[in-house]
């Protein structure tokens, strides 16, 4: 089996970026339409940018607590491939805000000291249930300001068994990356803070060393992998 983390850059404001994030080999570009955001992006202006993201690469609309009607407006101008709602909405709000955009959905769970594993587990449950638009729990840590604060949680609060279904994000780097993959095994990274050098403005080497960081953690879990299965061979009996 070979394992592959997915990894989305989020808070592009810049066409360099884009194509930063693009020659990086990442699979993923977020754009923040949460207007309190320092990486805010009007729709047109991400309407331009995502005209220059080759196919076969991902592009992702962020809303913070937006309506509906809102957010099926931004993607009538951007036309993302998906959305990811990063605030307060309910299961159910987040489910019609999905329908009248018409596109799957990543929701996110901003992860405090106290949260238990087994809430985690039951969100991502219960968010399953209610949407068929649903498509991965992301998973970030609480900040008064929603996201993209580069601030960490305890990643042990994450159940083993959810971990593949989950988007792992919150204060990750170059310096964490390998060990984030490594030790969560998550779907995919994400990252906005840890790449930039200023807010909304990325910088090339750092996307360039998080994603190399990120395939050291698949590299590291291939090998262990390859060593796991001839072990278990060798301990076959032979006929
Ligand atoms: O980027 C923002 O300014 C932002 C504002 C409000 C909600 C979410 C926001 N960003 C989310 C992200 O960029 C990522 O999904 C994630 O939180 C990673 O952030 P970081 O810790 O900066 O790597």
């Amino acid at each position: 089996m070979s394992m592959r983390t997915r990894i989305k850059i989020c808070g592009l404001t810049r066409e360099e970026d884009v194509q930063a994030v693009v020659a990086s080999g990442a699979d993923a570009i977020g754009f923040v339409f949460y207007p309190k955001s320092p990486r805010y992006v009007t729709p047109e202006r991400a309407a331009e940018l995502i005209r220059t993201v080759p196919p076969f690469i991902t592009t992702v609309g962020l809303f913070v607590n937006a309506t509906p009607e809102e957010v099926a407006a931004v993607v009538r101008i951007a036309p993302v491939s998906l959305i990811q709602l990063h605030g307060d909405e309910t299961i159910n709000e987040a489910a019609a805000i999905a329908a009248a955009a018409n596109r799957q959905f990543l929701k996110v769970f901003r992860v405090k000291p106290d949260t238990a594993p087994d809430e985690l587990l039951e969100y991502e449950q219960a968010n399953r249930a209610a949407s068929p638009l649903f498509t991965r729990l992301l998973l970030d840590t609480y900040v008064d300001a929603y996201g993209g604060a580069g601030k960490g949680f305890d990643w042990s609060l994450i159940p083993k068994d959810l971990a593949p279904r989950v988007v792992l994000s919150g204060g990750l780097s170059v310096h964490n990356a390998t060990d984030a993959v490594v030790g969560v095994r998550p779907y995919a990274v994400d990252i906005s803070s840890g790449v930039e050098a200023a807010k909304g403005i990325k910088d090339a080497r750092k996307i360039a060393d998080f994603v190399a960081a990120v395939r050291a953690g698949d590299t590291t879990i291939e090998r262990e992998h390859i060593h796991e299965t001839s072990v278990s061979r060798q301990g076959l009996p032979t006929s």
